[in-house]
């Protein structure tokens, strides 16, 4: 049903694209890292384009019920910028399709916003779904610029693993690395190595050598490097259907890969309900619908709802319930979900809010917090910083300018320095509430630089936190 009535809502959200524009990218910019960029994006425009793209291809399965027949693993592709992440994903969909798994979905329509299409990359994660024989894929291609870490930690945030795509020409790169602390930072567990543009490379020392150093590097950042699948291929010749050795068959060795050794996590079904939300967009005579991966708990239609964080706490009941165009009437933690909300206006509702069962979670300012500070060679700082100390702070979906204090009563407090390694407990003032408590992890970046420092531990809140808590 909601699926049957976006197509109608296309052009309308096209037309509002333009009119909102100047207004939105001012807006968004002075919010979020974008503003780092070195060509300003048009969020507004993302915002509809990331919407429509999420749910292309599946508007011939409108009306139908989603089925749980297969167990369903959120997954995607990270990696340096140009390395093939979007290529790969047209390649897997293709492939799929000729064996009845998946809707072949083109390069062009997964990086399909006008910037995307001018600058040859991807800014948006662009989520798509397919199957393997026994598993059911949600699966993100988030892109690999540095300008854009923002969106790729959104996209990772959603995954329960990961494809690392690395090119045989360069081999690692400074987003590869960045990319897998940072899917490390934010929870994923395991990952497949795809080794790509093989096509492009007649030594096979070189390839050797790309495969020992990316194993390192999984050892480095706390992945299994020793057992973890690497497969070489060429996602290109697999997209155009050529040299069927290193393109066809090593996506099926992907994907084989993927079922083999990427876990199914544990869901919390017994939690209360709650969706981070990734993106929102509006089903004209229907309402609101917020998108997202349900992070715990089950919900159905009918339920009452809050919306929480960022200055917002609205209920509302949740009236439709819908995973890539297949309606749900319950839908439940780790599905990737759209949700239609009863009276909810548009623009009430944004990315880093959060979708939960009714008083179960409430938005904090302040909290104080086990924080991890990476050293160079993790990746992290390079130098020591002091209290009052202003980077950006992602939980979730959400990304919020913080202040880093000590907690009262800390001794010699203006002094007090925190070196790259230590491991202190400090308490963050958000310049925005979030939905928080104790457990809660969360990343710390400075703004708009690719090398960057990082939480480890997770935070605490309420028990013993400050009393916006
Ligand atoms: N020769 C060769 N070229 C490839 C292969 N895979 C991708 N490419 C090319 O590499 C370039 C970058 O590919 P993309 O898929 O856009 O790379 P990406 O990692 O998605 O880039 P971002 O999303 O912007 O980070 C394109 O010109 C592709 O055609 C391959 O297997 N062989």
């Amino acid at each position: 049903m909601l699926a049957a009535q976006l197509a109608a809502t296309r052009t309308l959200a096209r037309r509002a694209c333009s009119a909102r524009a100047t207004q939105s990218l001012l807006h968004t910019c002075a919010r979020t890292s974008l503003r780092q960029t070195s060509r300003p994006v048009h969020p507004t425009l993302f915002q509809a384009t990331r919407s429509l793209a999420a749910r292309r291809g599946y508007a011939d399965a409108a009306g139908s019920k989603y089925s749980r027949a297969k167990p369903h693993l959120n997954i995607g592709t990270i990696g340096h910028v140009d390395h093939g992440k979007t290529t790969l994903t047209a390649a897997i969909t293709k492939v799929l399709a000729e064996e009845g798994g998946a809707k072949f979905t083109d390069y062009a329509e997964i990086d399909k916003a006008p910037e995307e299409k001018a600058r040859g990359i991807t800014i948006n994660s662009t989520h798509i779904e397919y199957e393997s024989s026994n598993r059911h894929y949600g699966h993100i291609d988030c892109p690999g610029h540095a300008d854009y870490i923002k969106n790729m930690i959104t996209g990772a945030a959603q995954m329960d693993g990961a494809i690392v795509v690395v090119s045989a020409t360069d081999g690692q790169m400074p987003q590869t690395r960045e990319h897998l602390l940072l899917a490390r930072q934010v929870g994923v567990k395991k990952l497949v190595v795809f080794i790509n543009k093989v096509d492009m490379i007649s030594d096979t020392e070189m390839l050797e050598l790309v495969d020992m150093e990316m194993r390192d590097l999984l050892s480095t950042y706390n992945f299994d490097g020793e057992n973890t699948p690497i497969i070489m291929g060429s996602a290109l010749a697999a997209l155009e259907g050529r040299d069927e050795e290193i393109g066809k068959k090593k996506v099926l060795e992907l994907v084989q890969a993927c079922d083999e050794w990427l876990d199914v996590p544990p869901r919390d079904l017994d939690k209360p309900f709650l969706l981070p939300i990734e993106d929102v967009f509006s089903i004209a005579g229907r309402g609101t619908v917020v998108t997202g991966r349900a992070e715990r708990g089950t919900i159905n239609k009918g339920d009452e709802v809050e919306i929480i964080g960022l200055g917002t706490k609205i209920k509302t009941t949740l009236t439709g319930i819908e995973s890539f165009h297949k309606e749900l009437d319950r839908g439940e933690a780790g599905d990737n979900m759209g949700a239609l909300l009863r009276g909810i206006k548009r623009e009430d509702v944004q990315r880093g809010q959060v979708l939960v069962a009714t008083g179960s979670i409430k938005a904090v300012k302040t909290f104080q917090a086990q924080i991890y500070v990476l050293t160079k060679d993790e990746g992290g700082r390079y130098t020591p910083f002091m209290a009052s100390y202003q980077p950006q702070i992602f939980i979730r979906t959400a990304d919020i300018s913080t202040s880093l204090q000590w907690p009262e009563g800390t001794a010699d407090a203006e002094d007090k320095m925190v070196m790259p390694g230590d491991n202190v407990e400090m308490v963050c003032k958000l310049f925005h509430d979030v939905a928080a408590e104790p457990g809660t992890r969360f990343t710390i970046r400075e703004g708009g630089k690719t090398r960057s420092w990082n939480t480890r531990r997770a935070s605490s809140c309420g028990g013993h936190a400050s009393s916006s808590c």
